[in-house]
Formats: C-alpha cells, sequence, structure tokens
C-alpha cells in the first residue's frame, strides 16, 4: 500500500488504587515522569522477576490524577480532525481486568464521561459545524463483541446469527449482516451504546464486580460529501470516507488470581487465546515482519484489528494499568506489550469513494474537453464533442444519482431495521435480567450459605477461645504448682530425704506443664485458624453481598433500559402515527383539491352549457314568438277574410232568397198569365242571375256572366235566353262559392291548430327555460358552498 506512514501511537494511563486494594495493604509499583513510566517490583517478588526497577517511555503517559477530559483532549480531540479528513482511526484499550480500560474509554456520565462519549459529543458539533449547503454527512454506527472467538451484534442482537467476517477488494475488513444504524444525533449514538452496553455479556469475577469478559468493538462511519462549483455548471463531488473503531478489549487476567472457574475460566482461556494472538501480531509487526506472514488469521479479533495494525488506520493503544505492587506481574506485561505496539507502522491514505473517484474524474475529463473546446482545438470536431459532452453528463447523473441513492438507501433500511431491532434488544435484556435473576438467586443461597459457615467458625472459634483460656489456666496451675514445689525443694538442705518424693513431683509436673503448653500451642493454632476461616468467609461474603447489590443495580439499569425502549417505542408509535396522520390528511387535501379542480371543471362546463342552452332558447323563444306573431297576423289575416267571406256569402244568400223569390213570383205568373207570363218570368230570372254574377262571383266567374249577360242582354226585351239555362248557371256558381267557402274554413281551421300547436310549444319552451335557470341557479349555489367547503 503506497501511503503515509504513521506509527502506532500508544498512551499508558496508571488509575489511582482502588479502595480494595488499600484494603489489601497494598504499595505502589508504578511512578511516571512524563511520558516515561517506571514500574519497581516490590522486594518480596518472585525469583523470575527482575528485582530492578524498569524504564519505558510512550507517547503519551497518565497518572491517578489525571481527568476524563484531560485524556480526551490529549488523546481524542485530534481523532476528529482526522476523521473529517478521510483517515480511518482505532482506539484500542489493553489491559488486565480491572486496571481502567472502561473506565478510560467509556467512563461514567458527567464528568466521569470516557473517550467514546467525549469524541461522539465532538464529533457531532464538528459535523455539525462542517456541514453546508455544500457539505453533507451520513453518519452510521455498528457495535459488536467477540465472546468466545464468536462475534455478537450487540445493536440487533440474534441468537441464531452468525457473523462472519470477510474481505473486500474495495471495503477491505468488514463483518457481513452486522447492523449499521443511521444517527443523526450525539445522543442517538448514547442511546445505542446504552443499548448495546445492556446486551453486552458481563460476568463477575473477584477481580472487578462488573468484569467484562468479550472485547467489544464500536465503529462509528462517517461519509462526508462535498460538492464545489468548478464553473461552467459542473459541480466537482468529492466524498470523504473514515471509520472509527473503539475498541474495549477484555481483562488479561490469570485464572488463579481472579478464582474464575467452568464457564468463567474458558472465557478467560478464549479472552487469552486472542490477547495472546493480538500480541503475536503486535511481535511480528513490531520486528519489522511487515512483508512476511502476519498471523492475523489466528484469532476474530486479530482480524478483525488487521487493518488498525499494520494497515490503514491511525492508530492508538491505551495501555491501562494498577498501580498496586500486587499487580506488578500483569502492569510489567502490559508495559512490555504497549511498548512493542510502539514501533508498529502502519500507511494511511485517505478513504475516497470509488464511484465519487469515477464521478470526479468523468467531470475532469468533461472539462478538459471543454476548454478544449472553447480554444478551439477540437473547433472542427466540436458536434461531436457535444454529444460526447451530453453522453458523459448522463452517465455523470447516473453514478451521482446512484451515490445519492446508496445514502437514502442505507437511511431507509436502517429505519426498517428499527422495529425488529428494538424487539430483539428487548429480548436480549430480558434474557440478562433471566440470568442475573437466576446469579442473584444464587448469590443469596450462597450469603446465606456463608453465613451460616460464619456463625459456625464462630462458635468453633468460641469453644477454641474457651479451651485455650481453660488450658492456659491448667498451664498456669501447673506452672504455680511446680514454682511451689520448687520453693519447698530449695528450702531444704543436700541430701534431706524429703527432697526425694518432690523431685518426683517436680519431674512430673514438669511433663505435665509440657504436654499442657503443647496443647495449649494446638488451640493457639486452632484458634489462629479459625480467625483466618472467620475473615476469609467475611471476605467471601462482602464480596456475594458485592455482588448481590451489582446484580440488584444491573437489575435496575436493565428494567430502566428495557422501560426506555419501550417508551421510545411508543413515541415513535405516536410519531409515525402522527406522520401518517399528517401525511394522510395531506394526500386528503390533494384529493380534495383534486376533486374541487374537476367540481370547478365540471361547473364551468355546466355554465358554458347552460350559457349555451340559454342562448339556443332564448333564441328558440324569440323565434316561437316570432311565429306565433306571424301566425296571430296570418289569423287575423284569415280571420278577416273570414268575415268578409261570410258577409259575401249573406250577401249571396239574401241575393239568391230574393232571385228565388222573384221566380216564385214570376213562376206564379207565368202560371196565371200563361206563356207571355213565361218569358217575363224567365227575363226576370235572367236579371236575377246576372245581378248575382256580379256581385258575388269572382273574376272567371264574372266572364262566363258576362257572356250570359250579352247574351242575356240581347234577348232581356224579349225574354233574354230560357230560364232552366239561367238557373244551372246559377246553380253551377253556388257550388263553386259553397267549395271555396269550405275550402276557407278548412283553412281557417287548421290555422287554428296550428297556433294552438304553436301557442303550446312556446309554453313548453318557457317551461324548459326556467327549469334551465332554476338548475344554472342551484349550480352556482353548489360551485359556492364547494368553495367554501
Ligand atoms: N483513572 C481512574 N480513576 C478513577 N477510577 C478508576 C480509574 N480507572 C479505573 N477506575 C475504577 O476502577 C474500576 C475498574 O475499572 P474498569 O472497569 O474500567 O476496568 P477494566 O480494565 O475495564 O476491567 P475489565 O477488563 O473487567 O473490563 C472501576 O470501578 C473504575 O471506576
Amino acid at each position: 500500500m503506497s501511503g503515509e506512514a504513521s506509527n502506532v501511537r500508544v498512551a499508558v494511563r496508571c488509575r489511582p488504587m482502588s479502595a480494595k486494594e488499600e484494603a489489601m495493604g497494598c504499595k505502589p509499583c508504578v511512578s511516571l515522569h512524563g511520558a516515561t513510566v517506571t514500574i519497581t517490583p516490590p522486594s518480596d517478588s518472585s525469583e523470575d522477576r527482575a528485582k530492578e526497577a524498569k524504564s519505558f517511555t510512550y507517547d503519551h503517559a497518565f497518572g491517578d490524577e489525571s481527568t476524563q477530559a484531560g485524556v480526551y483532549e490529549a488523546l481524542g480531540q485530534p481523532i476528529v480532525g482526522q476523521a473529517l479528513q478521510g483517515y480511518n482511526v482505532t482506539i484500542f484499550a489493553y489491559g488486565q481486568t480491572g486496571s481502567g480500560k472502561s473506565h478510560t474509554m467509556m467512563g461514567g456520565s458527567g464528568d466521569s464521561a470516557g473517550i467514546i462519549p467525549l469524541l461522539n459529543k465532538r464529533l457531532f458539533e464538528a459535523v455539525g459545524a462542517t456541514t453546508s449547503a455544500e457539505t453533507k454527512f451520513m453518519l452510521t454506527v455498528s457495535y459488536l463483541e467477540v465472546y468466545n472467538e464468536v462475534i455478537h451484534d450487540l445493536l440487533n442482537p440474534v441468537k441464531e446469527k452468525m457473523l462472519r467476517i470477510r474481505e473486500h477488494p474495495d471495503l477491505g475488513i468488514y463483518v457481513e449482516g452486522l447492523c449499521e444504524l443511521v444517527v443523526h444525533t450525539a445522543d442517538d449514538v448514547l442511546k445505542l451504546i446504552e443499548q448495546g452496553g445492556a446486551v453486552r455479556r458481563v460476568a463477575a469475577t473477584n477481580m472487578n464486580e462488573r468484569s467484562s469478559r468479550s472485547h467489544s468493538c464500536f465503529s462509528v462511519k462517517l461519509a462526508q460529501k462535498t460538492t464545489q462549483d468548478v464553473g461552467g455548471g459542473i459541480a466537482r463531488e468529492t466524498v470523504l470516507n473514515s471509520k472509527l473503531n473503539l475498541v474495549d478489549l477484555a481483562g488479561s487476567e490469570r485464572a488463579k488470581k481472579t478464582g474464575a472457574s467452568g464457564d468463567t475460566l474458558r472465557e478467560g482461556a478464549s479472552i487469552n487465546k486472542s490477547l495472546m494472538c493480538l500480541g503475536n501480531v503486535i511481535t511480528a509487526l513490531s520486528e519489522g515482519k511487515k512483508r512476511g506472514h502476519i498471523p492475523y488469521r489466528d484469532s476474530t479479533l486479530t482480524r478483525l484489528l488487521q487493518e488498525s495494525l499494520g494497515g490503514n488506520a491511525r492508530t492508538l493503544m491505551i495501555a491501562a494499568v494498577s498501580p498496586a505492587d500486587y499487580n506488578c506481574d500483569e502492569t510489567l506485561s502490559t508495559l512490555r506489550y504497549a511498548h512493542r505496539a510502539k514501533s508498529i507502522e502502519n500507511s494511511v491514505t485517505k478513504n475516497e469513494d470509488v464511484n465519487e473517484k469515477m464521478i470526479r474524474e468523468l467531470k475532469m475529463e468533461i472539462e478538459k474537453l471543454r476548454a478544449q473546446l472553447m480554444g478551439g482545438l477540437g473547433g472542427s470536431s466540436g458536434g461531436s464533442g457535444g454529444g460526447d459532452d451530453a453522453e458523459l453528463l448522463s452517465r455523470l447523473q447516473s453514478l451521482q444519482s446512484a451515490q445519492q441513492q446508496t445514502w437514502e438507501e442505507k437511511e431507509r433500511l436502517s429505519k426498517q431495521l428499527e422495529a425488529e431491532r428494538a424487539n430483539n434488544v428487548t429480548a436480549a435484556i430480558g434474557q440478562a435480567v433471566d440470568d442475573v435473576k437466576h446469579s442473584k438467586l444464587e448469590t443469596m443461597k450462597a450469603i446465606k450459605r456463608l453465613q451460616k459457615t460464619k456463625e459456625g467458625v464462630a462458635k468453633r472459634q468460641k469453644a477454641l477461645r474457651t479451651q485455650y483460656d481453660r488450658l492456659k489456666d491448667a498451664l498456669q496451675a501447673s506452672m504455680d504448682r511446680y514454682q511451689a514445689a520448687q520453693a519447698q525443694y530449695d528450702q531444704l538442705a543436700d541430701g534431706d530425704a524429703a527432697r526425694a518424693p518432690l523431685e518426683g513431683e517436680l519431674a512430673g509436673l514438669l511433663d505435665a506443664i509440657e504436654s499442657q503448653r503443647a496443647d495449649l500451642l494446638a488451640c493457639r493454632a486452632d484458634v489462629d485458624k479459625a480467625k483466618k476461616e472467620a475473615k476469609r468467609v467475611e471476605e467471601k461474603l462482602a464480596e456475594e453481598r458485592a455482588e448481590l447489590v451489582a446484580s440488584n443495580g444491573l437489575l435496575e439499569q436493565n428494567a430502566r433500559l428495557r422501560a426506555a425502549i419501550a417508551a421510545e417505542e411508543r413515541e415513535k408509535f405516536a410519531g409515525e402515527k402522527d406522520a401518517y396522520l399528517r401525511e394522510a390528511l395531506a394526500a386528503e387535501r390533494i384529493n380534495i383539491a383534486q376533486q374541487a379542480a374537476v367540481i370547478e371543471r365540471s361547473i364551468d362546463e355546466v355554465r358554458e352549457a347552460a350559457q349555451l342552452r340559454e342562448a339556443e332558447l332564448s333564441f328558440e323563444l324569440k323565434e316561437a314568438r316570432r311565429e306565433c306573431e306571424e301566425r296571430a297576423a296570418r289569423q287575423a289575416a284569415l280571420q278577416a277574410e273570414i268575415e268578409d267571406l261570410t258577409n259575401q256569402v249573406a250577401e249571396s244568400e239574401v241575393a239568391l232568397e230574393a232571385a228565388q223569390s222573384e221566380a216564385a213570383e214570376a213562376r206564379d205568373a207565368a202560371a196565371t198569365a200563361a206563356a207571355t207570363a213565361a218569358a217575363a218570368a224567365a227575363s226576370a230570372a235572367a236579371e236575377a242571375a246576372a245581378a248575382a254574377t256580379t256581385t258575388s262571383a269572382g273574376a272567371a266567374v264574372r266572364g262566363s256572366g258576362d257572356s250570359g249577360g250579352s247574351s242575356g242582354g240581347g234577348g232581356g226585351s224579349g225574354g233574354g235566353g230560357c230560364d232552366e239555362e239561367s238557373y244551372r248557371v246559377f246553380k253551377g256558381l253556388m257550388v263553386v262559392f259553397e267549395d271555396e267557402r269550405r275550402g276557407w274554413e278548412a283553412r281557417h281551421e287548421s290555422d287554428v291548430g296550428l297556433l294552438r300547436s304553436a301557442l303550446g310549444d312556446v309554453l313548453h319552451l318557457q317551461a324548459r327555460c326556467a327549469a334551465l335557470e332554476a338548475q344554472l341557479q342551484r349550480a352556482i349555489l353548489w360551485e359556492a358552498d364547494a368553495r367554501l367547503a
């Protein structure tokens, strides 16, 4: 790899003496001078331990007075800048159980917050300050633990899920299927850390109340996209990707010292295996075997840390140590380990997104082409150049949208995973609660047993003390008796016969004293043994009680967490419901607006149609009125004509009657006056017919009458033609006249019918017009209502 060389930086932190170490009467064996750490083994150390003090110099050293904020400022703060520049960063904490790794990495709340929460806070502050219209960020987090060489997802704990480490030419080493969640705020991250922490496997040992039995790795991936306007409507995009690995290793404890057994011992062996492999990797790298075989594949831990050790990452090792001489061996081992890691050289490069790099190269190509066209170099091929430009730009846009989709996709997947994740975390915490409850029960039973043992030991101690006192009194009495016998013996003169029995008594007393002294010493040993036993039981009781307190604390913490997750779920559900309702409302509004637009359009159409119809109807009405008027006029004219004809008929009838009566009179005269009178009667009839023809017949009749008249006139004085003929003509005229009258009457009837039907039409049209007006009025009112709604 061709990158910038960067050595693994190493910091040592020595914590204050713990209350337990103080109580054990431990002495400090670690001292600091600047970045140099000196360890002075106690004088009673074992033979294989080098007696003289040893010093190691590191990049940083922090003593028991160091604060969390101070450690963060020195070690954590530079990492924020490195991450923002696109570099991978790893911090891993190494050290024996209870040496302060978790305290330094995670810490507690408030002032005791460690590197991870402080780094998280500052990282988001920096991201917030750098975010702009041109620069956008996406942060994702993952949290895993390696427990007995198996990887567990702490953010989405699924028992049967087997997570495997994979390697990709572009992506590097990664854990397949590990849950990666998009985060937007520092609080999001803290919540996830807390949940992951609860899921993390913890088991109590007597080295540390809540000793971590697994390696944990909290990772933050930071993607930063910057868009720059390079002129000519071209935007240049750069994407920097960086990964922060924050690793808290399990303690490198020794089984004998921790009193671990069974499962806990197996865990210890597994932890030690991976730590041993880590040591081998560190040794291989520190010895410059970069080109040779580095045993990364020997353990899950070393495989995970492969890129951080000898790869593309700026790496910081924090070696946590205890100051107590009791832990001198482990401290020395840690200091050696850390010192070796210092010489590991990594090769770091900024991580630019592969796609983005391609996009940028494409853009460069376009720019070059444009410059050529502008400079007239490719003047002749300008047309095809434009085509290339368009093609390149479209390729570019598709790449850009693919990149955009990736971010959106991540966000979507992360959201999708949320509900499933909450369930799994709650279930895992529930399982942990059950485990803790079970172990709490065991602890309570152990406490009861220990209390019984304590009582037994106390009873034995009491009995032993009584026995001891009794033995002591007996010894004292024997000694008193011996002294009295000795005094008596001394008062007797040498050779006195009374001395012999006293000598025997003194010898007996001496034997008794010896035997009583031996009994007393044995009893004393028993008393001491019982005292030690009482102390051991007392210590074990204190440990079990502490375990009970820890269990209660853990139960409380888990209950709080479960409640928080449930509350969060409820809140999220409420939020989702609100969002759903808001969305539904917005959709409904759009729907209503669309419907209103449709209604408006149909109102307009109805109005237009109504207006058209109104115009048509008013035209029809006008026409009908005009027709009505015309018909009325025609009717009036016909009426007048009928009246005229009726008058004429009446006049003709009168004339006819007069002629008939004259004819009758003539016939009567003829009958009485014979043949002469007949001629006079015929002449009178001819005269009457001529008169009727003149007054009532039309022009045609008048013509015929004229000719009859001239012939009649010719014979007027002499009887003028025959009466029969005149009568026949008269009758014919009457028939014509009667036909004509009937024709006029029929036409009159038909005109009246037509007039009636026209009137009917007019009324019908008027009614339709009124109905349409009412309809229009209703439509206008409905539109106004619709607008109001
Ligand atoms: N610098 C410090 N100042 C004050 N207290 C500390 C410091 N370092 C550690 N401690 C305390 O010492 C105890 C053990 O520390 P911690 O749990 O961090 O150890 P550890 O190395 O992470 O252990 P394990 O390997 O079991 O995880 C804790 O109670 C912690 O608060």
